[in-house]
């Protein structure tokens, strides 16, 4: 059984954060473990209170699991503060796990779960260790201080993130206006693609980040290469979002369990840039 780690925020609607991404896990036939950062009273209506965990319980959580399981992959959600971006990020420092980071900061109706002094922490500490980053565009602007309208300038940004360090960078364009297509720009030094879906007009879309980078997460704890790992993470979200459970008044979950229950969908790869 390959071990997966999260280390994130805790929604209680269940959509995004922990529960999400442990959903997912499981889905892909990963052990999911998990150290949580905050507590959010949550449903699909909104964030209506944060509760950060004290800095020494993280730091308890993750020697925890660390100490104790062969973790495969891990990945970071919701972190928060700096001090816990500082303790998370010295303690996988010591342990060579492949870690995707998404750069979780704002939530769908708003709500910060990322501080804003918290920003050089991620950059100068967690990101260096990254072999995968998930921002999507206004998590990628904020990481570059770049403006990003297109292609171009989704490559521009993905590259910007590779001097900092990480190995990988996935920009998101789920959140690109007037796009008919979700449409991710994956680069890394030696290859740049695309992967692309028919972007879903729907309201329930709470947690796709969280969801998206969970998969990616237990595709490379199963050893997929980054390329099928990225293709498989793709179609997950893509079922989640095309098959929603229609749960609650505002933007509704995903379905994680859509992926094996519905059939297979198309991703478009586009290589030749
Ligand atoms: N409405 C949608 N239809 C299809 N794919 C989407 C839609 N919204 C987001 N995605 C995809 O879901 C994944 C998560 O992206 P995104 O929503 O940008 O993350 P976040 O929750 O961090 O904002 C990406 O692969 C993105 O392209
Ligand atoms: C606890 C927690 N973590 C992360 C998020 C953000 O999730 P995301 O996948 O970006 O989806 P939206 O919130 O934007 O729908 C969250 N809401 N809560």
């Amino acid at each position: 059984m390959n071990v997966t780690l999260t280390i994130a925020g805790s929604d209680s609607g269940g959509g995004a954060g922990i529960q999400a991404d442990l959903k997912t896990f499981q889905e892909l036939g990963t052990f999911g473990t998990s150290v949580i950062t905050a507590i959010t009273s949550q449903n699909t209506q909104g964030v209506h209170a944060v509760h950060a965990i004290p800095v020494q319980d993280v730091e308890s959580q993750l020697k925890a699991v660390l100490d104790d399981f062969p973790i495969q992959a891990a990945k970071t959600g919701m972190l928060f503060s700096a001090a816990i971006i500082t303790t998370v990020s010295r303690l996988m420092k010591a342990h060579n796990i492949p870690l995707v980071v998404d750069p979780v900061m704002i939530a769908k109706g708003g709500a910060s779960l990322l501080q804003q002094e918290a920003i050089t922490a991620m950059k100068t500490e967690l990101l260096p260790l990254a072999t995968v980053i998930t921002p999507n565009i206004p998590e990628a602007e904020v990481l570059t201080g770049m403006t990003i309208v297109d292609d171009a300038t989704m490559i521009a940004a993905g590259q910007a993130l590779l001097t900092i360090g990480v190995k990988v960078a996935i920009i998101k364009g789920g959140h690109l206006a007037g796009s008919h297509t979700a449409r991710d720009i994956i680069v890394s030094t030696d290859d740049i693609f695309i992967v692309e879906t028919p972007f879903i007009t729907t309201k329930d879309t709470h947690g796709t980040g969280c969801t998206f980078s969970a998969a990616l997460t237990a595709e490379l704890a199963k050893g997929t290469a980054l390329r099928e790992a990225v293709t498989i993470a793709k179609q997950f979200i893509q079922a989640a979002i095309q098959h929603p459970l229609h749960l609650g008044s505002g933007h509704g979950p995903t379905n994680h369990a859509a992926y094996h229950n519905f059939e297979k969908v198309q991703v478009t790869l586009y290589d030749d840039l």
